[in-house]
């Protein structure tokens, strides 16, 4: 049987898809609906080299990659209001509405005033670089009112892969656009509010990242190629409570403050920034929201192909890997064959480091050589690279207590889910994981006191800048837990005294229980 194939590109990616001569217009338009990721309401369409329209038909003629077609997906009535023509739209139906009502009332209702002036004030944004206050520090009160008006009740209707396909398009909309020296200054330091930033925009900040650590000229990374990278990232992370993509913006930003922080660009080379910035945004790359102990016990198929050695960790290093399998996400492509190894053993390095069941050794190593370290010493330098993807890893509690608490939520829902799930299937549940045992206060000391505090003082012994910059709201994190600690407990002995003895809790634990 005679088939044809056609090479197009979709969504800034190269593609091919081969059809029979027996296909259907239909079969033809599913294919290029599912490579675009379109939903039913999308409108799809085909141009060739010099821009004409092609009919999306069997009739396509057969074409080379060098003469690809372009697919583009147009959305349709008022599914993507962010989109200036569809706001134009809008606004357009608000005056017919105004004019109606006036003739009917002789007066504007107040609902129609304040619809207009959202529309306006949404509009503003769009067209001015001085309005977009989404590229400012913080969001102005106008985006809550505007809630309502934005895209985002309408895309909870949308199916993930539609979702996702609409942060791209913002992110490269966006992305042209000038973020603020303002913004630049502070996604520098660990007090950077990453709640403030919906997906695309994070994506946004991301691609500055590369570009103000020179990255893009050093490695002669295009553009296209590392938004397509950041956007392939942006869609291997999972939508779970907390090893999610802003965990990984978080610990990518973080890290980026570090090396500015410390001014570490003057003390090891380009390469190897671009190994701790790549490795961050990496490390937990379609983490499924369940440890490795759990994929242990559970005999996952992760545990198996890896067997029972870091499953996670080598699966998010894979994935990366994967990623920039690709010719059109590697941003690795222009590097000789040296640089690229030198890059692929230090991510898998710097991402095998993130398990924490190697925290110990890997501290107790850089404890021993931190007295004596040295930037020219390859070994003393690995070692300092892992940890600080580590500590950017672990340093929600670094950040303003306002930032660092939701993330204390997320963590714990995560953990619940996975010790529920651990109950039902009748495997090993962890005290610090079972809704149970564990309390927020409680949680957080432990975490402080044995596993933050000693890991960030010993950098601080590197970097005495960073005292006050994560030292100091990590101190501060631990005096706030333990006085709850303290609270929660008098509260509890009172109720025990008054109550005569109690219900009998869990072993005399007197926690709070989250
Ligand atoms: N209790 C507590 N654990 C944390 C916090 N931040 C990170 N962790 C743990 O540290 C681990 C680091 O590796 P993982 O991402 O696998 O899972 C993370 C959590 O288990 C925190 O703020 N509190
Ligand atoms: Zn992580």
């Amino acid at each position: 049987m005679t088939t044809k194939i056609i090479h197009f590109m979709v969504n800034g990616m190269l593609e091919q898809a081969e059809f029979g001569a027996d296909c259907s217009a239909a079969d033809v338009k599913d294919v290029f609906r599912a490579a675009a990721e379109a939903g039913p309401h999308h409108i799809l369409k085909m141009y060739s080299m010099n821009g004409s329209v092609m009919n999306i038909s069997p009739r396509l003629e057969a074409n080379s990659r060098d003469s690809y077609y372009r697919l583009e997906v147009v959305a349709s009535d008022l599914k993507s209001v962010g989109m200036p023509n569809e706001l134009d739209t809008m606004e357009h139906r608000l005056n017919h509405l105004e004019s109606k009502v006036m003739e009917d009332v002789g007066k504007t209702p107040d609902v129609v005033c304040e619809l207009k002036s959202q529309v306006e004030s949404f509009k503003r944004k769009l067209e001015s670089v001085k309005h977009l206050s989404w590229m400012g520090l913080f969001k102005e009160d106008s985006d809550h009112q505007l809630s309502n008006l934005s895209p985002k009740p309408k895309s909870s209707r949308l199916s993930a892969q539609e979702q996702r396909q609409q942060v791209r398009r913002k992110f490269l909309n966006m992305s042209s656009l000038h973020v603020t020296e303002e913004v630049r200054e502070h996604l520098k330091t660990p007090i950077f509010d990453n709640w403030q930033w919906e997906e695309a925009e994070m994506l946004v900040l991301l691609q500055v990242m590369f570009i103000d650590l020179d990255f893009l000229m050093a490695f002669h990374i295009q553009l296209d190629v590392l938004q397509n990278f950041l956007f392939e990232v942006y869609r291997h992370y999972n939508n779970i409570p907390f090893h999610n993509f802003r965990h990984c913006f978080c610990v990518t930003q973080m890290l980026y403050g570090l090396i500015w922080l410390t001014d570490l660009r003057s003390k090891i080379s380009r390469i190897d920034l671009l190994i701790m910035l790549t490795s961050a945004l990496c490390h937990d790359l379609d983490h499924p929201g369940y440890n490795n102990v759990y994929q242990i016990n559970a005999q996952t198929d992760l545990a198996l192909r890896y067997n029972d050695i870091s499953p996670l960790e080598n699966h998010h290093c894979a994935v990366a890997f994967g990623i920039m399998s690709k010719p059109e996400c590697n941003i690795l492509k222009n590097l000789s064959s040296d640089q690229y190894k030198h890059i692929r053993g230090g991510m898998i390095r710097c991402i095998l480091a993130t398990d924490m069941a190697r925290h110990n050794d890997i501290l107790n190593k850089f404890r021993s050589i931190q007295p004596v370290f040295n930037f020219t010493n390859n070994e003393h330098k690995e070692v300092l690279m892992n940890i600080m993807v580590k500590v950017s890893d672990i340093s929600n509690e670094a950040r303003p207590m306002a930032v660092a608490e939701p993330w204390l939520d997320c963590l714990l829902q995560e953990f619940f889910n996975q010790s529920d799930t651990e109950k039902l299937k009748g495997l090993p549940v962890a005290p610090f994981m079972d809704r149970d045992k564990v309390s927020r206060p409680s949680s957080q000391t432990s975490f402080i006191r044995f596993v933050l505090l000693p890991l960030f003082t010993e950098l601080t012994k590197l970097f005495p800048c960073l005292e006050k910059h994560i030292l100091e709201p990590v101190r501060r994190a631990l005096e706030y837990y333990s006085d709850l600690e303290r609270a929660s407990k008098q509260e509890q002995e009172g109720r025990s005294t008054a109550g005569g003895g109690g219900e009998g809790g869990i072993g005399g634990a007197q926690e709070e229980i989250v």
